[in-house]
């Protein structure tokens, strides 16, 4: 396990980009309005040589005397503003090892420290590669060639991640990103769920891993792509794993599916546990029979640009979020401008609370002392909302203070800032199978994660790193993570596997192998689904499941409600959509006055049937209004940006089930007068919710708690939910956690004779 580099005497470089000016206390990168217009891209393989190194890497390419070589190709860097803040970052000087390394081999490793520039820097190195460049080829099956290549993927395990990326790359290329600018091209995109910005002649591509396993459910050959790079591979989710396991079936295949031209595979990481990752992509790990088998290169660049210098506490903090405070406010008064403040905490109750205290404490400084701008930073955060942290303040006087979970702990650069409070704990998700339940407790990090989280401070200058724990305690972390497919509910990764056509499960190549436990309930819900036959092999609902960017039961969902038995679409994607939009719409309530009141607007939302029928008044209400509608979200304490959210998710949910023909026409445009659903109708809306849901369910015992119809489990109605408090015959949950107690979310109230009746359908 490496260490974070230790500040050293002669270690601090001050920023090397003139184009970055200092405003405020603020980088400010004045490239943008400087912006060249885009070289056009090369329709055949370019021809020049390579230049070394240092060299002038603007000056005109020329062409080489054997413009077949395989060894030659234009490298032809865009000359931006920020051209010389690339030059500095330490992998800039590995740029030419790893194209070589790339021209001979398909898959490479590659381990550099935080802030070494792998993210921002290899995909730019790569795409103007001669084997870069998209090609016309024959493939089996087809009679007309077909294209392969041209674009290069880079996945990374957060949306916010990939965004903030893409917009990064796109910057320092000079090239507008997505179609939001005056021009619809570009070379850099991103996609993420439910929000793809993916302009025309986009050549790097930022997704999340998830989204680049929904295209390979209908490309399995990634014919787009010239090469993936699995960025912070360490993190190991369920999706990484799943990926890589599709990448390396691709990269020891024969290839037929792409005309016979490779996929190369570039895996990155600063702390990656190289030995796990290149003997599961290395030729011994080839699966006997196939045609070639892949090599690994590993390249490991030395080095950050700027140093972190690492504090621990001399004793254990006895109170977490005490010290967090304490930690931030000292900084505050103690280091000067400029210098913003990226706290790592467990989850968005903490941050709230948190942020509370903090706005209390900026609201009783001196008119001397800098103001405090706390900005939130988690994942169930609505987009906009979260892209404020990545905003510079309003004044130079003001400091920004971050305060993130974990989604803020890897590939993110937070712009001003230079300072990491590290609480040294994370919310883990971890599925009990046995339970069939998810619990959610904060648990010490590992040494990779710490790591990481120092690695965020001294990316545009020094940086200073506070870690509320002792040298000790880091000592007894773990050196990694747990991979999330040991720990975490598997049904979305069984769905895929099947979906692509892997039968026998046990036979895919994965890093780790979740317990056959979990792979057995995942099966089996898969059954109840109707997306597996009762022999295990995929049905044509399961396909068109594995379709739709949102859980399997939601999908099963969608399918159902299409069906003439229950013709409801439109209700569940409105449904589907303020569940998907982030944390809840509705804000939490406070104080008690403001309860009241509240309550009193909401009275019309709320649904004796539970949340599932108070989400669909909420969204029909809201966009029956043409008025006002933040006025009428204010009234409601509806949170404004999370039901734009779910208007977007909504519009997306409507174009893809038009595109799978599940909606026959354009639904009639917004806005609709009002009419609230019959009872009727909402017994068919629930029933429907059955079909993805009929596991989740609770009857009413004797003794007034709820158990659950699988496991015989006892589960409390979360505060959070309409019917909290209720008792009611039986009850269907979207959603099962285990925080303090073991609770039921979204909760509707439903009949045990629908229960039975949906068993029986399911069978
Ligand atoms: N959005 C941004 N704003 C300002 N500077 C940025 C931004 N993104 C990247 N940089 C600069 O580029 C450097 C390299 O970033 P990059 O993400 O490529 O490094 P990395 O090696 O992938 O780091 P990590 O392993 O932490 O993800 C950063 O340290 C920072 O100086």
């Amino acid at each position: 396990m490496e260490r974070p580099a230790k500040r050293r005497k002669g270690d601090i470089k001050p920023p090397t980009n003139p184009d970055l000016v200092m405003v405020g206390g603020k980088l400010v990168d004045l490239g943008f309005s400087r912006v060249k217009p885009q070289p056009k891209e090369p329709a055949e393989a370019p021809k020049s040589k390579d230049k070394e190194d240092g060299q002038d890497a603007q000056a005109p390419s020329k062409p080489t005397s054997n413009p077949k070589s395989q060894q030659s190709h234009r490298r032809k860097e865009i000359d931006t503003p920020l051209l010389k803040a690339r030059k500095a970052l330490p992998i800039w000087a590995h740029r030419d090892q790893i194209t070589a390394n790339l021209k001979d081999s398909d898959i490479l490793l590659v381990v550099g420290e935080t802030g070494s520039g792998k993210s921002t820097q290899v995909p730019q190195f790569l795409y103007q590669e001669r084997w870069c460049q998209r090609k016309k080829v024959t493939v089996p099956g087809q009679s007309d060639p077909v294209n392969v290549g041209g674009v290069i993927a880079i996945t990374q395990p957060r949306r916010v991640a990939a965004t903030t990326l893409a917009s990064r790359v796109a910057r320092e290329m000079g090239t507008p990103l997505g179609s939001s600018g005056i021009t619809r091209e570009g070379l850099v995109g991103y996609s993420v769920r439910f929000d793809h910005n993916v302009p025309k002649g986009t050549r790097i591509k930022f997704l999340t891993e998830g989204m680049l396993l929904q295209e390979m459910m209908r490309d399995p050959n990634l014919r787009q792509y010239s090469a993936v790079i699995v960025d912070e591979i360490h993190e190991r989710s369920v999706d990484v794993d799943m990926l890589s396991g599709f990448l390396k079936q691709i990269v020891t295949g024969d290839k037929a599916g792409r005309g016979g031209l490779p996929l190369k595979v570039v895996v990155m990481s600063a702390t990656a546990d190289v030995e796990r990752i290149s003997e599961f992509f290395s030729p011994a790990a080839a699966e006997e029979g196939t045609l070639s088998k892949p090599s690994v290169e590993v390249l490991r660049i030395k080095g950050r640009q700027y140093p972190v210098d690492i504090k621990h506490t001399q004793a254990p903090v006895p109170d977490l979020r005490e010290a967090l405070f304490n930690q931030i406010t000292k900084i505050h008064e103690q280091e000067a401008l400029p210098g913003d403040i990226l706290a790592f905490l467990t989850g968005q109750e903490e941050i709230e609370a948190l942020q509370k205290r903090i706005e209390e404490y900026g609201a009783s400084l001196a008119s001397d002392v800098p103001k405090i701008l706390t900005c939130p930073l988690y994942g169930q955060l609505a987009v906009q909302a979260q892209q404020a942290a990545f905003q510079p303040p309003p004044t130079k006087f003001t400091r920004k203070v971050i305060l993130a979970t974990n989604i803020a702990e890897t590939s993110v650069t937070v712009p001003g800032v230079r300072y990491v409070v590290d609480c040294g704990k994370a919310k883990v998700k971890q599925y009990r199978s046995r339970l069939g339940m998810e619990s959610l407790l904060a648990k010490p990090i590992s040494k990779s994660s710490a790591l990481q989280r120092a690695g965020r401070a001294g990316r545009e200058g020094p940086g200073q790193c506070f870690r509320l724990y002792t040298p000790e305690t880091y000592d007894t972390l773990k050196d990694v993570d747990l991979p999330e497919i040991l720990r975490t509910d598997v049904l979305g990764a069984v769905l895929t596997m099947k979906a692509r056509g892997i039968n026998d499960i046990l036979s895919f190549p994965l890093m780790d192998f979740p317990d056959l436990d979990s792979i057995e309930k995942a099966l089996l819900q898969l059954h109840f689904l109707e997306a597996l036959d009762d022999n295990g092999t995929i049905t044509s609902i399961g396909k068109r499941v594995a379709l739709f960017p949102v859980t399997a039961p939601y999908g099963r969902v969608l399918l159902a409600a299409a069906e003439p038995q229950f013709d409801c679409l439109l209700e569940v994607i409105d449904i589907i959509s303020c569940i998907t939009a982030g944390e809840s719409i509705f804000h939490q309530l406070q104080m008690e006055e403001q309860q009241e009141e509240t309550e009193e607007a909401r009275k019309a939302l709320y649904r004796r049937e539970g949340d599932i029928l108070t989400y669909l008044t909420t969204m029909q209400q809201y966009t029956a209004e043409h008025a006002d509608r933040v006025g009428w979200c204010k009234k409601r304490k509806v949170n404004v940006r999370n039901m734009r959210q779910a208007l977007n998710i909504r519009n997306q949910l409507r174009s893809l089930c038009l595109k799978e023909k599940l909606l026959t026409e354009k639904p009639e445009p917004d806005p609709q007068p009002f009419v609230p659903i019959s009872p009727e109708r909402a017994e068919t809306l629930l029933k429907c919710f059955l079909k993805g849901f009929v596991t989740k369910c609770a009857l009413l015992a004797p003794d007034g708690s709820y158990v659950t119809t699988q496991g015989k489990h006892i589960v409390a109605i979360h505060p959070s939910s309409v019917l909290h408090g209720q008792k009611k015959e039986a009850i269907m949950f979207l959603e099962h956690v285990f925080t303090q107690k073991n609770y039921a979310k979204k909760v509707s109230a439903v009949q045990a004779g629908w229960i039975v009746e949906a068993l029986g359908g399911g069978q």
